[in-house]
């Protein structure tokens, strides 16, 4: 029983000595490790500007959590450092993360803003965005010399933006529209999105794509020194026994080579470990912390990546996957969808709406589809797939705030389906009821 004149807090910890730069991205390493190569390529594409000339653009691709900020930033700082140096008037903007601005109004006043004193900054609306744009030009002149402007997450770029940013922007001080005679304007794009670029128009592609610069994931090695460095900043002295960082190392480059999630494992298997009462953090603890860690991020996923209606599809997706009668086709993740809208009195949306949830799924990397060619039949039809292990997502599910979308017997399917993945799988006996009972959820 609790005493009420007891206080549960603890006010020591003597696990964790900071935790924000296990934590946030905004904490800005004083090394980056084992990104040289990458490094000089950013110099070498940036190196004009050192001495006066124009700035290239430059185009760094790779996937999510390999240091393609954290090594943009470094090469930032270094090079305003080297620019005052030099005296070569230089402004550089940003990163500034598209995703976080809905329109283009947003992200070219927020662009503005940066050279603006606070009091003189835009409003968050009023003026039409030609007119916006017409101020971040004016600004940029009113700069002069060399102004980068780095764009991180990239495809997320509004796309009423797109071609103002990724084509005329870059060319404004050769344009006759533009007023910019005197500043030189370089624009450095970040995106983890490898078909964005596809995706883009040629003169569009090749504007951007001046310079690229392509980070791979780290490997075990390169992990345990990366995440060596901030278990030797966030922990107290001592604390860690020798196995975690090597396991949180090899789970991490296992998976996709992501220092975020190796951050991530450090910070649960330290809270394991305080939840416990150990004055260490032990292999044991680092090992429940990568057998929770998928969920935790499907589960964060849910609660700050996907709108209701995403996350419906996604989870309808999901059960079209394990349930083995069905393939996870659009019509049968329609039937799905609108059945679990319903249990959690959500109202279904039409299955041209669905269509559109499916393709913003999959730009996000959540749901991929193949194309399965019929053959003499005719015609094509997509299969969908789940980028992570279906019962992970069906275990965030049961933690999220859709646990209701589950139908009852998602565990026996589930059960099934886990042991169809590891054996060869015997389709239900359509002759049987109570089998095809089973397998069916609605
Ligand atoms: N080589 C490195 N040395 C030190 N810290 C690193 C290194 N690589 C990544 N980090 C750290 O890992 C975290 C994620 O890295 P970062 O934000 O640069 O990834 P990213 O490739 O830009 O990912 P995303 O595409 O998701 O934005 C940050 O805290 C960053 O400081």
């Amino acid at each position: 029983m609790v005493q009420t004149d007891e206080n549960p807090f603890d006010g020591t910890d003597e696990i964790f000595e900071a935790k924000q730069p296990l934590k946030k991205d905004s904490f800005d390493p004083e090394t980056i490790f084992h990104r040289d190569e990458e490094i000089s390529l950013y110099v070498n594409a940036l190196q004009d500007v050192v001495v006066g000339h124009d700035p290239n653009n430059v185009f760094v691709y790779g996937p999510t959590g390999v240091g393609k900020t954290a090594a943009t930033k470094w090469v930032r700082d270094k090079l305003l450092e080297k620019a005052e140096e030099q005296k070569v008037d230089l402004k550089i903007l940003g990163p500034v993360n598209c995703r976080n601005y809905k329109s283009s109004y947003r992200l070219v006043s927020r662009l503005v803003n940066e050279f603006r004193d606070p009091d003189d900054e835009l409003p968050k609306s009023g003026y039409s965005t030609d007119t916006v744009f017409e101020f971040l030009y004016e600004e940029i002149e009113g700069a002069g010399g060399n102004v980068l402007i780095i764009l991180d997450e990239i495809d997320n770029i509004p796309p009423d933006a797109r071609n103002d940013f990724l084509y005329d922007l870059p060319r404004a001080e050769a344009s006759e529209n533009a007023a910019i005679d005197e500043a030189c304007i370089g624009l450095i794009g970040i995106s983890n999105d490898l078909k964005f670029v596809d995706s883009l128009e040629p003169k569009v592609k090749s504007t951007l794509g001046e310079r690229e610069i392509k980070f791979g994931p780290y490997d075990a090695n390169e992990l345990r020194d990366i995440l060596g460095y901030y278990a030797d900043i966030s922990f107290h002295g001592g604390v860690l026994t020798d196995d975690v960082i090597p396991l949180a190392a090899a789970f991490t480059a296992q998976e996709r080579g992501d220092v975020r999630q190796g951050l991530k494992i450090l910070e649960k298997a330290g809270e394991y470990a305080r939840m416990d009462g150990s004055s260490t953090v032990t292999e044991e603890h680092t090992r429940r912390a990568t057998e929770t860690i998928e969920t935790d991020e499907i589960l964060d996923s849910f609660d700050n990546d996907l709108t209701r209606q995403q996350a419906l599809t996604y989870i309808a997706t999901t059960l079209a996957i394990i349930e083995p009668e069905h393939d996870a086709r659009t019509k049968r993740i329609y039937t799905l969808y609108s059945s679990i809208a319903d249990a959690i009195d959500s109202d279904p949306r039409s299955e041209r709406k669905l269509y559109e949830y499916l393709d913003q799924l999959s730009m996000q990397g959540f749901v991929r589809s193949e194309d399965h060619n019929q053959g003499r039949r005719g015609g094509r039809r997509f299969v969908y797939q789940v980028t992570d292990d279906p019962a992970d997502i069906v275990n965030a599910v049961v933690k999220s705030d859709y646990q209701e979308a589950l139908p009852n017997n998602v565990w026996t399917i589930l059960e099934h389906y886990k042991q169809d993945e590891a054996t060869s799988f015997e389709a239900p006996n359509p002759d049987d009821e109570a089998q095809q009972q089973i397998w069916k959820f609605t």
